[in-house]
């Protein structure tokens, strides 16, 4: 059976839904271990999800970039004769997998919704115009995982832990991280996590008011475009696309956004995608599942009111 491992960082001693997925996932590809950076007593909880060992980081590493994560990935692959392994789709995840590539000459596939037990990764590519099938011929394959691959399911096993010593000459070129500040909480799901996201766009004109309220009775993440970012009428973390986080929720409601092929790079594999424009001809209209033509300032507040009355 595969050796599958797991790469997961975790501040606090718990897992976030999409590492949760990853180990799901693992499960159903062969034996599952996991690579652990940050705080060791997630082994528990990744035990809860499968993993039979948690090889855990040197408490140095989280202090230092993507190089030495790929050198301790790469000694846990070696200790657990990995196969497979999996990330989460992050910038940070996306990095040290091109590292870990080339330390192991492994194929490294990003951006995957599904992947098969046979190792065949799918992943849409040219801003979602084609959807491809890759499968790594080398020894080891790396890949990183959009959120939403498969539904998270617990299956307890007595985990074992084992601490990664790693030599001085792993850190000696890797840059060292000097601060870090925890982003204030919004109260609203991670964008690059949530089942259900509401975007706006230039059609918002600078009110995200009416996307914030149906994000809220939905308990969706707010998203938007690079229009509305740039003009500064929501932080640049909330951009979806080709220049901003790539999601795939299961349903995402685009607002007074055209459909611009960037935009599209990163919200096409969403499972529902409903659109709300004011032009009948706009780009969107012809990926979307839903469409609405009409002005947000009306069809966003009506849907409010609806869940609002349903919720009583
Ligand atoms: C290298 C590069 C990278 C890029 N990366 C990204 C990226 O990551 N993400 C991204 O989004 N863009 C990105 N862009 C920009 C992208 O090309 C588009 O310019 C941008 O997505 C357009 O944003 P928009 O749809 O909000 O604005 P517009 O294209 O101006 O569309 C606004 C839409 O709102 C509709 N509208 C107006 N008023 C209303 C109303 N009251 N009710 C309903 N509908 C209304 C209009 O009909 C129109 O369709 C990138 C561009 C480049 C060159």
């Amino acid at each position: 059976m595969t050796n599958v491992l797991v790469v997961i960082t975790s501040p606090d001693g718990t897992l976030k839904k999409n590492q949760q997925e990853l180990l799901t996932l693992g499960r159903s590809l062969g034996d599952v271990s996991v690579a652990l950076t940050g705080d060791a007593s997630a082994a528990a909880a990744a035990a809860a999800y499968g993993a039979s060992v948690s090889y855990t980081a040197p408490e140095s590493l989280g202090s230092y970039g993507a190089s030495a994560q790929a050198a301790f990935v790469a000694e846990a692959v070696s200790r657990s004769g990995a196969a497979t392994v999996l990330l989460e789709n992050t910038v940070a995840a996306k990095e040290t997998a091109a590292i870990l590539g080339v330390k192991l000459g492994a194929g490294v596939v990003t951006d995957v919704v599904s992947l098969a037990a046979d190792g065949a990764a799918t992943k849409s590519v040219l801003a979602g115009a084609y959807t491809t099938v890759a499968r790594s011929r080398g020894a080891v394959a790396v890949h990183t995982v959009k959120s939403h691959a498969v539904e998270p399911s617990e299956a307890p096993v007595e985990g074992r832990v084992e601490a990664v010593e790693l030599p001085e000459s792993a850190f000696a070129t890797a840059a060292r991280v000097l601060s870090r500040e925890a982003k204030p909480k919004s109260g609203r799901p991670e964008l690059s996590e949530a089942r259900i996201i509401v975007a706006g766009g230039r059609g918002v004109d600078g009110d995200f008011g009416p996307v914030e309220e149906l994000a809220d009775l939905l308990g969706a993440a707010v998203g938007a475009s690079r229009v509305a970012t740039d003009n500064g009428w929501i932080g640049h973390d909330s951009q979806v696309g080709q220049t901003g986080v790539v999601v795939s929720p299961q349903l995402y409601i685009s607002a007074g956004i055209s459909g611009a092929i960037q935009q599209k790079a990163g919200m096409q594999t969403s499972r529902v995608i409903v659109a709300i424009n004011s032009d009948e001809d706009a780009p969107v209209f012809e990926i979307a599942d839903f469409g609405i033509v009409g002005d947000l300032f009306q069809v966003l507040p009506q849907a409010s009111e609806e869940l609002r009355r349903r919720k009583g």
